[in-house]
């Protein structure tokens, strides 16, 4: 039989690391183990203390007997105390490491996550999952103990009033059914409620989010007033299903007490006949009363119920992120000697019933610079995903140097298959320390090596702290960002390097600079450029150019040029880069640059 150890140890691995591991059941079993406990001396209490009045109305206790029941009776208060203060202390740990365990279960499960199926959950609705609903969601399995032994005591009280006393008993266990009733409705009731409401605070910490995002746009178009209504707006709805929770649980409390109390004022009129008719002794009365009111206590497990309805919903939510589809593996490598030859074969990714990328027979010999070019929308960052396995195409295959890129070990592919995108993740530590972090070790020579090919060795060391500056802090300007997420990506450079949309925010001067020492010091592979700029794409030795989704061609920039429709991608761009489009391909590739078919071709408004 596997203990709960190794139980733990088993989930650990199932979610790829000790940090995910469920906690299994010891905390809750500690909490139940306590608040059985404690209900089990509550249950007794009303006993005890009935015997010893009844011991000392009798004889004042001379005989000792009462002392010894007195004292019993201190024990069990004392008891009491320790077994709740117990409870709470472990209530605490359970709810701590369960909220560790879910957090981490769903952080892992979303940074594995395909990129492309984790968008539509907004960082708004991220941050809400991740913080109220796993602390919601933690919390129950301790709530799920307590309310199984709250219910010991009602049981344990019923049990001893029957011993006591069969007739008053019979009266309360006739009310019982009506307290279920009451339960069972707020149980049903509440949860659709508890629903709703998440998803509303998470709708709200997105919008706000997203105000933030864009902070700078708005103040700039002065629209901060309507933005503020926009982020509120869900506000009035969380707020009605807040009162309408608030209104299912009054409601709960109220009926159970009504209902307790009558109850318990039935019981003492039995009780009280009893008494009457000599069949219960004074200390006996005093111990039924009090077993009837625990009895009738089991409406007060309404809120332990709505704390589990709550952790159940929540649970949901955040396990929502734990299950985004991941990407399966394989356990093949890449032929040592291989230059990084791509191709792509019946690439097709459709998304939401739109074909937003089609790439048939795309082949890039091994070492080559690939420029895939397009307008906005036209499937760049689709396609650059695709070559780099950052998403699987619903159709066809991906090849690097004839392996198939989903048979690929994970870290054949991450060692081999790099990128630089337009914003680097804002991770933490130092800028050091960002450049390092990859699938590889790399030395601090190695960092400074890299973030001189990127140009940001000058402005790095210019910062107070240099290197050791925190990278989140640090006071960078985007292209200044943008170079540090190059240089990681030098620091790890395999045999493809994806660069999407990593010079954007590069003046033309520093983006020649980067590609030339892209060129001499950075290891050779192939390198597939997001472009923008025709600059980019004289420089390259192919161009993938796409259009609406397709493949349109796939040849060098000064054939492509001669299509007007081609012409047309960079017309806005052309007038800045048209100058440069020469000039930088003799810089960078030290090939003659085809000037003459630029000149022939320039596209209107722009000088040849
Ligand atoms: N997960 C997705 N769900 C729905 N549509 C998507 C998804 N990913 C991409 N698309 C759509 O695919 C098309 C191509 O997107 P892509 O980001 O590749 O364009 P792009 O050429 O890189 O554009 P830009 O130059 O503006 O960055 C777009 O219309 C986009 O809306």
């Amino acid at each position: 039989m596997p203990t709960s150890g190794s139980r733990t140890r088993r989930a650990g691995r199932t979610h790829g690391g000790a940090d995910t591991a469920t906690p299994g059941r010891t905390p809750q079993a500690l909490v139940l183990l306590c608040s059985v406990g404690s209900a089990a001396v509550t249950v007794a209490q009303p006993y005890v203390l009935g015997r010893t009045l009844d011991l000392l109305l009798r004889d004042g206790g001379a005989d000792g007997a009462a002392g010894r029941w007195l004292l019993l009776s201190a024990a069990l208060l004392v008891g009491e105390l320790l077994l709740d203060t117990l409870t709470s202390l472990f209530t605490g740990r359970c709810n701590a490491t369960w909220t560790a365990s879910l957090r981490s279960r769903a952080l892992d499960g979303l940074l594995r996550a395909v990129p492309d199926r984790a968008r539509p959950f907004a960082p708004g609705d991220v941050g809400t999952r991740l913080t109220l609903n796993a602390a919601d969601a933690g919390g129950a399995p301790a709530a799920r103990a307590a309310l199984a032994a709250s219910l010991v005591t009602p049981v344990g009280a019923l049990a001893a009033l029957a011993v006591v006393d069969l007739w008053v008993a019979a009266c309360v266990l006739a009310g019982l059914p009506a307290l279920a009733l009451v339960l069972r409705a707020f149980a049903r009731d509440t949860g659709a409620s508890v629903a709703d409401y998440q998803k509303t605070q998470s709708e709200i910490a997105s919008r706000l989010l997203e105000a933030m995002e864009g902070t700078a746009t708005i103040t700039a178009a002065g629209t901060g007033a309507r933005e503020r209504a926009r982020v509120l707006a869900p506000l009035d709805r969380l707020a009605a299903q807040g009162r309408h929770m608030w209104v299912l649980h009054g409601r709960a409390l109220a009926r159970s007490g009504v209902l307790v109390p009558l109850l318990t004022l039935a019981a003492t009129a039995v009780g009280g006949l009893r008494l009457a008719s000599g069949a219960l002794s004074v200390g006996e009365l005093l111990a039924v009363i009090r077993y009837a009111q625990l009895t009738a206590g089991i409406g007060g497990a309404a809120s332990l119920l709505g704390a589990v309805v709550r952790g159940r919903e929540a649970r949901n939510r955040v396990l929502a992120l734990a299950r985004v589809p991941a990407l399966a593996h394989g356990t093949r490598r890449l032929p040592p000697a291989g230059r990084g030859a791509l191709e792509l074969r019946g690439v097709r990714v459709v998304r939401d019933g739109r074909q937003v990328l089609r790439a048939d027979g795309v082949r890039v010999p091994g070492g080559a610079t690939v420029a895939v070019v397009g307008r906005s929308g036209s499937g760049k960052s689709v396609l650059a995903a695709v070559a780099g396995r950052l998403l699987d195409p619903d159709e066809g295959q991906v090849l690097l140097d004839g392996v198939r890129l989903d048979r690929l070990s994970r870290e054949a592919l991450r060692a081999e298959v790099g990128y630089a995108f337009e914003r680097p993740a804002p991770v933490t530590g130092t800028i050091a320390e960002m450049v390092a972090g990859g699938p590889r070790r790399v030395s601090p020579e190695e960092v400074r090596e890299a973030c001189r090919a990127a140009g940001a060795d000058g402005f790095v060391r210019r910062l107070p702290d240099g290197y050791d500056t925190p990278f989140p802090a640090a006071p960078l300007s985007g292209g200044e960002r943008q170079r540090l997420g190059l240089a990681r990506a030098f620091a790890h450079a395999g045999r493809l390097l994806i660069l999407d949309d990593a010079t954007s925010g590069l003046d033309t001067a520093t983006e020649h600079e980067v590609d030339r020492a892209l060129r001499r010091s950075v290891r050779p592979g192939t390198r597939l450029v997001v472009a923008h700029r025709p600059s980019v794409a004289a420089r390259a030795d192919l161009v993938i150019w796409l259009a609406e989704g397709e493949v349109r061609a796939v040849a060098p920039h000064h054939e492509l040029w001669e299509r007007a429709a081609y012409r047309a991608v960079f017309a806005a761009d052309a007038s800045e880069d048209e100058a440069e489009a020469g000039t930088g391909v003799e810089a960078g590739t030290g090939e003659a640059p085809d000037r003459s078919a630029t000149r022939r071709s320039a596209p209107e408004g722009v000088r040849p």
